[in-house]
């Protein structure tokens, strides 16, 4: 079955826009209370992208959900781009990874600016500047995954750089997705996940899904071991409450595998 990460930043995100004038006894855990709540209604492990701008996923949440995770026995992913910007405004992506030890580094290609992750990485240009970190990251025992395009080259050159996963970009999917004309994308992510999996690298996939998408997509694409959720999950949410949204994405998953 397919397991639900779910990446908790736009509950950061909310907790910023106010923390610093208004840090009230309860805006410091908000993230540790969404933690809790998802992994309380099912969810297999969480994630968190901090930004080197602290727009909303901040260091310190990332320790505060480690904490958490090894205490459940969950997995902890921790998404960003090893390559710090100069001038960054907090110590490099790598650091922290190094530090907190995740069990999976999702490593993002993302710019210190961009509005959200949007592509994967260019491992023609990138790869051999990767390849130390991954191995440094799986050193400290990081299962590490590579953000990628679901295009057959980025992912041999994912397995040439020593990554342990792919994760799929999903975001044209969803968009056609939502046109109603999905299966050309679904073929592309098919395709990708049996050169993924014939080279050993094990598959996840994310960014966009949500109820309306997930389910088509892991019944879609064979082999999917883990999707990482938060904008949609986390507006659901706002709606549903944790337990329902949680729940169900998680039927949604199993419901597809099933
Ligand atoms: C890598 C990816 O697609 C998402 O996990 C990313 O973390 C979204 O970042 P924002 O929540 O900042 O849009
Ligand atoms: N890696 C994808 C992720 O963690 C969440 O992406 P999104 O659901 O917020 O688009």
């Amino acid at each position: 079955m397919t397991l639900l990460s779910v990446n908790l930043n736009k509950v950061a995100l909310m907790r910023n826009a106010r923390a610093g004038t208004h840090p009230g006894p309860l805006a410091r855990p908000r993230v540790e209370r969404a933690a809790e709540a998802v992994l309380d209604a099912g969810a297999s492990g969480l994630t968190l992208h901090p930004r080197p701008d602290r727009r909303h996923a901040l260091p310190e949440d990332a320790y505060a959900l480690a904490r958490i995770a090894h205490a459940r026995g969950v997995e902890l992913n921790l998404e960003g781009n090893p390559f710090s910007a100069p001038g960054e405004s907090y110590p490099g992506f790598e650091s922290l990874l190094l530090d907190i030890g995740p069990d999976q580094a999702t490593l993002v290609p993302d710019a210190s600016d961009q509005r959200t992750s949007d592509h994967g990485w260019d491992l023609a240009r990138d790869g051999d500047r990767l390849a130390p970190i991954v191995r440094r990251l799986k050193e400290r025992g990081c299962r590490v995954s590579l953000f990628v395009d679901p295009v057959g080259d980025s992912i041999r050159r994912a397995a040439d750089v020593g990554a342990d996963r792919v994760e799929l970009y999903t975001g044209p999917y969803a968009w056609a997705a939502a046109s109603g004309d999905a299966r050309e994308e679904l073929d592309r992510h098919a395709a990708a996940s049996e050169t993924a999996r014939g080279l050993g690298l094990g598959v996840n996939a994310g960014h966009d899904l949500d109820l309306t998408n997930v389910g088509m997509y892991v019944q879609s694409v064979p082999g999917v071991l883990e999707v990482s959720i938060g904008q949609a999950l986390v507006s659901d949410a706002l709606e549903m409450g944790w337990a329902r949204a949680v729940s169900a994405y998680v039927d949604a998953l199993t419901g597809a595998s099933a």
